[in-house]
Parts: structure tokens; sequence; C-alpha cells
């Protein structure tokens, strides 16, 4: 099956909490076409579902921690092999949040071509995430459930970042600028690519 997804260019994109992830992902479909898979809105698609598995999974969200590796890992993959036909790229949002997961989807599905590292102080997350809050709706942008993803964050998912580090694949990009000053770096990283 995953040997369907093999040609497209596989993009990691890790950042806190609140860095601009989902922001600049959007701007990179319009602009290069590639398929934006976000993890976290595939998770609140399936709590919105309504299904047994989104009632556990919304309460594990609501807490700020990490929702099992296998669930995340297969509804990104079947997200990638439904567009296998259509896509010449995939950027996947959100994920690996650890190393294992970073591991388990080169098992699995293939190797990242880059990693878009999303680099913004843990103040200005904040207060994005809590900007974001006032119209979001989403449980989990509070300020209590906010500062207990960003201890995850430093903990769990930094260390992504050197894993891939030695492999020469990261690309630092400034999220503190305006998203189009942003932009302007993700876009030379992804020119890089051909
Ligand atoms: N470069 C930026 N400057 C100012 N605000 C930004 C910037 N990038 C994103 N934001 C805002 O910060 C919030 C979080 O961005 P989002 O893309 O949802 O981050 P993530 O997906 O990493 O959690 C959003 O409200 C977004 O509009
Ligand atoms: N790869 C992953 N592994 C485990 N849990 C994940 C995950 N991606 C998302 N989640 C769960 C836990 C996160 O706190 C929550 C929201 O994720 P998100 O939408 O990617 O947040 P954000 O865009 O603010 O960084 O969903
Ligand atoms: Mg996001």
């Amino acid at each position: 099956m995953a040997d369907k997804i093999k040609d497209a260019k596989i993009i990691f994109v890790v950042g806190g909490p609140g860095s601009g992830k989902g922001t600049q992902c959007e701007k990179v479909v319009e602009k290069y076409g590639y398929t934006h898979l976000s993890s976290g809105d595939l998770l609140r698609a399936e709590v919105a579902s309504g299904s047994e598995r989104g009632k556990q999974l919304q309460a594990i969200m609501q807490k700020g921690e990490l929702v099992p590796l296998d669930t995340v890992l297969d509804m990104i993959k079947d997200a990638m092999i439904a567009k296998a036909d259509v896509s010449k790229g995939y950027l996947i949002d959100g994920y690996p949040r650890e190393v294992k997961q970073g591991e388990e989807f080169e098992k699995k599905i293939g190797a990242p071509a880059l990693l878009l590292y999303i680099d913004a102080k843990s103040e200005t997350m904040v207060q994005r995430l809590l900007k974001r809050g006032q119209t979001s709706g989403r449980a989990d942008d509070n300020e209590e459930t906010i500062k207990k993803r960003l201890d995850l964050y430093y903990k769990a998912t930094e260390p992504v970042i050197a894993f891939y580090e030695s492999r020469g694949i990261v690309r630092k990009i400034d999220s503190e600028l305006p998203v189009d000053e942003v932009f302007k770096q993700v876009s030379q990283a992804i020119d890089k690519l051909k």
C-alpha cells in the first residue's frame, strides 16, 4: 500500500503549539498544491464524528497530552493513501511529536525530504494561542492546557529536531516575523527541494 506514495515528497512541519504551522501550511497548499495533513485536524474530525474513539481522544487532547501513536499514524497513513494518486507532496503538520513517532512513520510510510522547524518564543506562542482561543472553540486553547502543551513540546518534540538535524534535512524558520515574511523562508526551503 505504502509504495503508492513513495515518489511524493514528504515534509514534516514541526514546531510548538501556536508557532504557526497551520498558517504556513495553508500558504504552501495555495502556492505549491501540496496535500496538507494536520494530525490535530484529523483527530478533531474524529472527535466531531461523536464516535466512542473520538470521546477518548477528546479527553486526552483536553489535557494537552499526546494520543496513542498508532491512532495518529493510522489516520495519517489512511489520509495519505486516499490522496496518493493526485498528490505531488505531503505536508505532515504536527507529526512527529516525539522521536518514536518519526521512527514508526519511516518504517510504515517513508522518509521525509525536509523538516520545517517553525520556531517562535514561548511567550509568542502563548499570546497567539490565547488570542486564537477567543474564536477557535478548541478545548485545548486555554491557559492551563497551553502550559501543559508547551511543556510537552520542549520535553518530547524538540528532540525530534535534533534527531533529524543529524541527517541534514532541518530548515529552521523564524516565525516571530509577519506571516508573509515567514512564508518567504518556507518557500525558499521548498524551492531548494526541486
Ligand atoms: N507569523 C505570525 N504572526 C502573527 N500571528 C501568527 C503568525 N503565524 C500564526 N499566527 C497566528 O497564531 C495563531 C496560531 O497559528 P497556527 O497556524 O494555528 O499555529 P499551530 O498550527 O502551530 O498551532 C493563529 O491565530 C494565527 O493566526
Ligand atoms: N502526532 C501526534 N501525536 C499525538 N497526539 C497528537 C499528535 N498530533 C496532535 N495530537 C493531539 C495532542 C495535541 O495537543 C492536540 C492538538 O494538536 P494540534 O492541532 O497539532 O495543535 P497545534 O496546531 O496547536 O500545535 O492533538
Ligand atoms: Mg495547527
